[in-house]
């Protein structure tokens, strides 16, 4: 049994493998995250403005390629002064539909991995599926091949809200995907699912948690509908053809899907995200930790040695830069330290758990309380923040008020 802390407060149930540091942090800091973009999906979902590219599937090789040559150059860019390879806890490799490759390059890929990074024997390895492209014996190879977790987007349970979206499934593909996956030998499933659609009512969304919660998913996460600038969706929205859900309907779906999970033994432990215990995603955890990351393919994002920097997203560009022996990065910017300990503080402050105020202290060399000044005691004072032995977290009020606080807490 995990032994569970409860938060009287909140009534939110922490379990201890979320509150206790796994190592220390100068360790963890030692380390960096794996994230891998695939950048190729069947057809774009009308809602989505992630860096992908539909009808280009013939690129699947040539990329793939690109990307094991980029593999091996972060590698060596991220070993240690004395030639030891940089040590990574998960890896995480998203879209995109990592689906669409097949077992041979998804192997490929992982082996590169293995080969420029020193992977944990017991890493968290995610990737992202549409269950439009899953079958049993793809399931099987990925399995092999190394992938222990599978996070799939499902987004709904409702025939028709699946068509507004553009997707490529229908439900029954949800249900079947899962159980090729459970066959196939995977114990660590996500499940995405979007709320506050056009035409989403309470009773669709209560219908979906329902059917969500029959397939024991270990880990949920739950988005709701942001209208995202150039997508179809915002066409519709301005000429009037469809209507997201209202900021209040968004509100009870969010409340509602919180309560009901809770119920069924999940820990919301971040803002969109619950687990079943000790079923959290670590991959996650560390953007939420500000720990560091290092992210391969089209896009990709880093944040590593005291920088934020971000690769080309276009394919063709991304595969010429690679094979000119270049890392394909085309942004970056210096973190300094007080950046660094705001991003933490605030990054951390979304979390269920909050912020560890010792870790906090060891990693900068300061206590979060000298770094924020007086702000501290006015936020307090106004019962948007609350202390539980060493962690500080957002109230009720102020997980409702969460961007007021984080404005009033920035040094001047
Ligand atoms: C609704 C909020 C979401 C956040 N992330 C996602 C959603 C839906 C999903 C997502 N995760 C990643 C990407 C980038 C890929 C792309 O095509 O643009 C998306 C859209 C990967 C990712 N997420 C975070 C990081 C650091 C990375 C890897 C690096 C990369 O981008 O390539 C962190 C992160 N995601 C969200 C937040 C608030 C956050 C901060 C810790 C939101
Ligand atoms: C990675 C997950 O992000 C979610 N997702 C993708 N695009 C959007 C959007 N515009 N609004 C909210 N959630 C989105 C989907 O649920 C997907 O599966
Ligand atoms: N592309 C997959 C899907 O939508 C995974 C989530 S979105 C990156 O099903
Ligand atoms: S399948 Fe996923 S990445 Fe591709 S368009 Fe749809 S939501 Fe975006």
């Amino acid at each position: 049994m995990t032994s569970i802390v409860k938060d009287t407060h909140t009534h939110t149930q922490i379990p201890q493998s979320l509150l206790q540091a796994t190592e220390p942090i100068q360790d963890l800091l030692e380390t960096a995250s794996l994230y891998l973009h695939i950048p190729f999906c069947h057809t774009r979902c009308h809602y989505c403005d992630f860096n992908t590219f539909a009808g280009r599937l013939p690129l699947r090789e040539p990329y793939v390629r690109a990307l094991l040559h980029e593999i091996e150059m972060a590698g060596v860019m991220a070993r240690h002064e004395d030639g030891r390879l940089r040590r990574a806890r998960t890896m995480f490799m998203g879209g995109g539909t990592p689906s669409l490759l097949n077992v041979d390059q998804i192997t490929r890929i992982l082996n590169a991995c293995f080969q420029s990074f020193a992977i944990d024997a017991d890493a968290e390895i995610t990737m992202e599926a549409n269950p439009g492209t899953l079958d049993q014996e793809q399931l099987l190879g990925i399995r092999k091949a190394g992938i222990n977790r599978l996070s799939m987007g499902a987004q709904s349970f409702d025939e028709e809200l699946l068509k507004t979206l553009g997707r490529i499934h229908s439900p029954q593909e949800i249900v079947q995907a899962v159980e090729y996956a459970r066959a196939a030998g995977f114990t660590s499933i996500n499940i995405d699912f979007m709320f506050g659609l056009p035409n989403q009512t309470m009773q669709h969304w209560q219908e979906t948690l329902k059917r969500a919660l029959e397939l024991r998913p270990e880990h949920l996460s739950l988005y709701s509908l942001i209208v995202e600038e150039g997508t179809p969706f915002q066409d519709w929205v301005n000429d009037g053809s469809i209507v997201p859900g209202d900021e209040d309907l968004c509100a009870d779906m969010y409340e509602y899907a919180d309560e009901l999970l809770r119920q069924a033994g999940y820990i919301n432990y971040e803002i969109s995200n619950w687990a079943l215990p000790g079923h959290h995603s670590r991959h996650n955890l560390t953007y939420w930790q500000n720990l560091p990351y290092i992210g391969m393919g089209t896009g990709a994002a880093s944040s590593f040695a005291g920088r934020r920097f971000s690769n080309e997203r276009e394919p063709l560009d991304y595969i010429k830069l690679v094979k000119a022996n270049q890392l394909p990065e085309v942004e970056s910017e210096d973190v300094g330290l007080a950046q660094a300990m705001s991003e933490t503080a605030f990054l951390g402050l979304r979390t269920a758990m909050g912020l560890h105020l010792p870790t906090f202290a060891t990693r900068f060399g300061q206590p979060f309380s000298q770094f924020v000044g007086d702000h501290l005691q006015d936020v307090e004072a106004a019962g948007l923040l609350e202390y539980e032995d060493d962690w500080l977290r957002l109230s009720t009020r102020g997980r409702l008020l969460g961007n007021e606080v984080f404005l009033r807490l920035l040094p001047d």
